[in-house]
């Protein structure tokens, strides 16, 4: 009998049955059990290790995540089949491949095969992010987390680069703070300061490479960039190891409604601050296509 067929056949029947908004496959033959589901529902392929094969893979590399000494070949012995599913699942979201509902994944790497069913609302990440969209727009917020993880993820040529985006509140901010540089956005059409709009985005990550933040209105126009803020870190509590940046971004989401998103220069993590508090991080090594 061939077992991963049998596995994939009663993955699809599950998934109708369940009413699945989205199936993702983690395995090396992810491209061949595509080819077999014959369902109306959307079908994502989450790669474990190695590149991308076509634009519409999610990108799921786990074996950075792992201790040094774990080999590619024990690597499904450590970890948790749920807890590749669930970023495979954050990574889908925050992309907007999937708004609600229940997601099937079938798992299946060597002589393991899993189907394993999630239903997003119960992603800690998933639910933090919709409980800060009730204070900012879910567009925006999306855009910047996309962007923010591209910062992240690539740099800019190579190099390293660590940035932030602080949305909404925007007199105030701007109130809050100065520029270090002149700043590039003055006097730019509304259509060319809006970070919704992915043709924007090569821009932005230019301007990255300056000194400073980006300040974002609450409708996603970018009102500024090389922005340095006047705040105190007095009362700001992070976790330890985290410089300038990242205290500042904290501060000012403490000082007004503003949300601040940060990537480090040092690790590429994509940091979010909502009322002087760590809401939630981003691995970018996450790839997102
Ligand atoms: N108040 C501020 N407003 C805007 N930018 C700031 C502020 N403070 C620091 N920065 C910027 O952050 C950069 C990095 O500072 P620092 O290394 O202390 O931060 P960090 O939080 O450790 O960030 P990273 O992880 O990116 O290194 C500085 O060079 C400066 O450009």
């Amino acid at each position: 009998m061939n077992i991963k067929g049998e596995v994939v056949r009663t993955a699809q029947e599950l998934a109708k049955r369940i009413g699945a908004g989205l199936i993702i496959i983690i395995s090396p033959d992810a491209q061949a059990i595509k080819k077999e589901i014959e369902l109306d529902i959307p079908v994502i392929i989450a790669r474990v290790m190695g590149g991308r094969r076509n634009g519409d893979d999610v990108f799921v590399d786990v074996l950075s995540k792992l201790p040094k000494n774990i080999t590619k070949g024990s690597l499904f012995l450590k970890v948790s089949r749920i807890e590749l599913m669930s970023e495979a699942v954050e990574a889908a979201y925050i992309k907007g491949r999937i708004s609600n509902g229940v997601v099937l994944g079938i798992v299946s790497v060597g002589d393991i095969n899993s189907i394993v069913v999630m239903d997003i609302t119960d992603i800690p990440l998933i639910k933090k992010i919709t409980e800060l969209a009730s204070t900012v727009d879910y567009t925006v917020l999306k855009a910047v987390l996309n962007l923010a993880i591209d910062i992240g993820r690539e740099g800019r040529e190579g190099k390293k680069i660590g940035t932030a985006f602080i949305i909404d509140d925007t007199d105030k901010v701007m109130g809050m703070s100065h520029q270090i540089v002149l700043n590039p956005y003055e006097g730019h059409k509304k259509k060319d300061r809006d970070i919704k709009d992915e043709n924007n985005w090569e821009t932005v990550k230019e301007f990255a490479q300056l000194d400073g933040m980006f300040i974002v209105d609450e409708e996603g126009y970018i009102v500024a960039a090389g922005r340095y803020l006047d705040v105190s870190a007095r009362g700001v509590e992070l976790q330890p190891g985290l410089g300038g940046r990242h205290l500042a971004a904290a501060a000012i989401s403490k000082s007004t409604k503003a949300i601040a998103i940060t990537v480090s220069e040092t690790s590429g993590v994509v940091s979010v601050y909502k009322d002087g508090k760590e809401a939630f991080t981003i691995d970018p090594r996450i790839s997102i296509t």
